[in-house]
């Protein structure tokens, strides 16, 4: 349970990682080599959707933040996914990493292999972001306290059993090693400094397990669209 100390807060929000999806069997599968191309290709399709809303998810956020230091860093993560320019930014390096692995822009784009369950769970992640206090929806982004070990197991995995993927491709999970942790210290802060009351800090800590289940419903739906 959380407390109104600092740190049992932060072990109760870190204590999410046991339900977070780098245990979800398909991820487990993945980064053993077990997954078949047309799996891989399947998640990668899957996954742009959400990709494609982190940032629709993270405007929410700044639409709601009356902190000024706060949204001058929060934006940060926009251009992170959208880039400045045509050619820049996550949401087109995932792109990329679909053509690596085999699959053109357009069929990535146009959401034709999109499964309803992944669909409904980014949409609920976006929703929860408009809808819930904004300091709940910057606890929610915390799982990315737990990305960079999934990331760093991802690309070595990539490597090693996918060798049939451009390694080019894998930039995307690169450069999210060094933004993951870099956001996930600053929505920590956030989250210490406005999270005082145990009532808030309980929510904090929900807002962070709803997050797990938006993933972990993602993989699951991936998992079912794609069997073994
Ligand atoms: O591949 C992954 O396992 C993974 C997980 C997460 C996460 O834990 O939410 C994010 C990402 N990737 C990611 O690429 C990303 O940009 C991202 C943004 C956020 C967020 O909640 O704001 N999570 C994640």
């Amino acid at each position: 349970m959380p407390t109104t100390t600092t740190d049992g807060f932060v072990e109760a929000l870190r204590a999410n990682s046991r339900r977070y999806h780098d245990q979800h069997p398909f991820h487990v599968r993945m980064n053993a080599g077990r997954l078949s191309r047309r799996q891989l290709q399947g998640w990668v399709a899957n996954r742009f959707y959400y990709q494609e809303n982190i940032p629709r998810k993270d405007a929410a956020i700044l639409s709601q933040c009356p902190d000024l230091e706060v949204r001058r860093r929060w934006i940060r993560r926009i251009i992170d996914h959208d880039g400045r320019h045509p050619g820049e930014g996550g949401i087109e390096a995932w792109l990329r990493l679909g053509e690596a692995a085999g699959l053109t822009r357009e069929e990535v784009m146009d959401h034709r292999h999109l499964v309803p369950g992944v669909r409904f769970a980014v949409d609920a992640y976006v929703t929860f972001a408009r809808t819930r206090p904004w300091v709940d929806a910057v606890a929610s982004s915390l799982t990315e306290l737990f990305a960079p070990d999934l990331m760093a197991q991802r690309l070595a995995a990539f490597e090693r059993w996918y060798p049939w993927i451009d390694p080019e491709g894998l930039a995307y999970f690169r450069a999210r090693l060094e933004q993951a942790p870099r956001d996930s210290e600053h929505a920590l802060e956030v989250v210490t400094a406005h999270c005082l009351s145990a009532e808030s800090q309980a929510r904090a800590v929900d807002a962070l397990s709803f997050k797990c289940d938006v993933l972990w419903s993602l993989m699951d739906a991936i998992d079912q669209a794609y069997p073994e």
